[in-house]
């Protein structure tokens, strides 16, 4: 589905589009073929002047320096690009970007710098015969910005005063019912009801989640179910391992989306693919979590504090 908007400014958080690059020789290579896979700092300077006073990148950080039209000459390792003049008007002009090694925007410096930005953060690598235990989940970061997903804790529990107990649905003698079962889960759930929040949350997913899960899994979301915001209080939270397309009204559910609101401020909590080892995982705050709804998965008691969610499902 569409990304932002060309004509709308990237914000931290997104994708960078693809675009063609074209050098002042003539030759010409696209963003995402040629620069993904390493961290980036893409410059817009004003003026040639402020293209030479650009600043040395880190190693291991490709430096792209992209203006609309002038030849710009920026001292080495940048190189220098000129690309289609919407994409640089969506980029900003006088700036240096710092992008992830999928692209994704991360913070915006005004040029010339008054403070160094941040090396880029070294993930910590497992070792090979980790890799083969890892369930084959999506992370998203910075789907949610922190203040959303503050608003989001704020909504459940003042406007929403709590939520209500969240219910299993049971099938008995061919009838369903809603009803509690602390042997399958314990938290407390509610459907957001505001509804400029509610457009928040989908913005932010129609730009930043869904781009990815058709990138990453080759799949078109169509369909979403109601957002969940979710409460999992230190001795009643949890909900053990199940699947979330196993009885006909769910059938239809492709893939799980959950958006940890508050990470950090408790402990436990974590999910679990019992299928695919032991090992835990617990998104940062605003990040979400994609994963098919046919695997096993489970949500560990919270130990500490109050894990907050937003959940919901897609097709
Ligand atoms: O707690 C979450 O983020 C989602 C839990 C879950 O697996 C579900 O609601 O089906
Ligand atoms: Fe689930």
């Amino acid at each position: 589905m569409n990304a932002a908007a060309a004509s709308e400014r990237w914000l931290p958080g997104d994708r960078l589009p693809d675009v063609r690059l074209r050098a002042h020789d003539g030759s010409s290579q696209t963003l995402h073929a040629e620069f993904a896979g390493a961290p980036l700092w893409l410059a817009t300077p004003v003026d040639e002047a402020a293209a030479r006073a650009l600043p040395t990148p880190p190693a291991g950080v490709v430096a792209l320096c992209v203006g609309a039209d002038a030849a710009l000459p920026p001292p080495a390792p940048w190189q220098a690009f000129t690309a289609d003049t919407r994409w640089c008007a969506a980029l900003g002009c006088g700036l240096l970007w710092q992008a992830d090694a999928n692209l994704r925007l991360q913070a915006c410096h005004a040029l010339p710098l008054t403070v160094a930005p941040m090396p880029p953060a070294a993930a910590p690598a497992l070792s090979p015969t980790q890799t083969g235990l890892i369930a084959p989940i999506l992370q998203v970061p910075d789907v949610f910005e922190p203040e959303l997903c503050a608003a989001l804790i704020r909504h459940l529990e003042i406007d929403c005063g709590g939520g209500d107990v969240s219910a299993v649905l049971v099938l008995e003698d061919g009838q369903q019912r809603l009803q509690v079962d602390p042997s399958i889960k314990q938290r407390r759930e509610v459907i957001p009801r505001d509804p400029a929040l509610e457009a928040r949350m989908h913005e932010r997913l129609m730009r930043r989640a869904l781009p990815e899960i058709a990138r990453v899994f080759n799949f078109e979301v169509r369909r979403r179910d109601p957002f969940k915001l979710l409460a999992y209080p230190q001795g009643a939270g949890y909900f053990r391992a199940h699947r979330d397309n196993e009885t006909p009204d769910v059938a239809h559910r492709r893939f799980a989306l959950s958006v940890n609101l508050n990470q950090g401020d408790y402990e436990g909590g974590e999910f679990r693919y019992p299928e695919f080892g032991l090992s835990r995982f617990s998104p940062v705050t605003g990040a979400a979590l994609v994963f098919s709804c046919s695997m096993l998965h489970e949500v560990l008691p919270v130990e500490r504090g109050t894990r907050y969610a937003m959940t919901t499902f897609l097709a």
